[in-house]
């Protein structure tokens, strides 16, 4: 079996979202495919009115294939402090054509105001591994992790683009979607992210390749790029107009700076990825201002490294659950 389904980005690609379709008959929302978490949560009928803000909500009691799991709870908060929390049912779930019959749908009773004033998001689907799905008593298997023994082969892929639709394929990689070869990457999957180890990075096509081993996170879920403060100082350093703005929270520089250099990131065999320079113009910092904030910010906060949208979108990334590595091809 394989599915296939288109992702939209929002403004600025600050996120992706997907048709799913839940339930019987079949209830459609947006949600955010997200590879830095494990639990497929929607807006719900459950929420209170002051909660919801234009989002499409899931009633279970709506579908006549849903069965509450009496007893369930989950309550999740993410790496921006964002969070959301409820009950649990188990329902069909469909996304591009693969289905999954019994998938554990985590209905919101309360979210933050972050997922309330983000309107057309619906909710999450989380694609990180089981081990950190966050339903009390006992945590439950991804859509992924459901649909993987079914699959022609126990892979995902993500294709996201900038400013246009791209896709994501459940249990097939299609060879037209990229160019070159695809390289891959162990994943260490205990903490139930997408973990890897880069080899290193370059500023500029005629920069020089700095071997440093940079352990980081694919996160689809993680709108920028956020690296060691080593690497952000080596990147930025280059653009005569950047700086670092505590007031905005990082580095800016300004929007139509013609040295913002390309960011090349090593992934194995010799293989580099390249993020061009515009993808590093995330947003203005306010309206009417002539600076950007820059897409590449510190990991300082987090830990270890996120490759979050920013860099993502420049590759083909085959998530292979079957034998855990990551495959990084250019397109
Ligand atoms: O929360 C994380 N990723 N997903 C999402 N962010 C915001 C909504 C969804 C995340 C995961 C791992 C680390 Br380390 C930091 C952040």
């Amino acid at each position: 079996d394989r599915g296939s389904v288109q992702n939209s980005p929002k403004l600025y690609d600050v996120e992706y979202l997907m048709p799913v379709s839940l339930g019987t008959p079949s209830q459609q929302l947006n949600l955010d495919l997200d590879t830095g978490s494990s639990d497929l949560w929607v807006f719900s009928t459950l929420l209170k009115e002051s909660m919801v803000n234009g989002q499409t909500l899931y009633n279970p009691n709506a579908s006549t294939t849903s069965d509450k799991m009496e007893g369930y709870t989950w309550k999740i908060t993410y790496g921006d402090q964002s969070y959301s929390s409820g009950d649990v049912y188990i329902d069909t779930v469909t996304i591009g054509d693969l289905t999954v019959s019994t998938q554990a749908v985590e209905a919101a009773k309360v979210v933050s105001e972050e997922f309330t004033a983000d309107s057309d998001n619906d909710g999450l689907v989380g694609l990180g591994f089981g081990i950190i799905n966050t339903v009390q008593p006992y945590k439950q298997k991804t859509f992924f992790e459901k649909a993987m023994p079914g699959l022609d082969s126990p892979v995902f892929t993500a294709d996201l683009k900038a400013g246009a639709p791209g896709r994501y394929n459940f249990g097939y990689i299609d060879d037209d979607a990229y160019s070159g070869n695809i390289t891959y990457v162990p994943v260490n999957s205990t903490d139930g992210f997408w973990r890897w180890v880069s080899p290193g990075f370059q500023v500029g096509s005629a920069g020089s390749f700095n071997s440093t081993r940079i352990h980081g996170i694919a996160d689809t879920g993680t709108t920028l790029l956020l690296l060691p403060d080593s690497v952000c100082d080596a990147f930025y350093s280059q653009i005569a107009s950047a700086e670092y703005e505590p007031s905005q929270g990082g580095y800016t520089f300004e929007c139509g700076d013609p040295t913002v250099p390309d960011f090349y990131f090593g992934t194995a065999n010799g293989q580099m990825i390249r993020i061009p320079g515009s993808y590093m113009s995330y947003s203005k910092t306010d309206t009417g201002s002539s600076r950007c904030f820059g897409g590449m910010q510190s990991d300082s906060g987090v830990g270890f490294t996120i490759w979050g949208d920013v860099a993502l979108k420049a590759a083909f990334v085959v998530f292979d659950q079957g034998s855990e590595q990551l495959g990084w091809a250019e397109k």
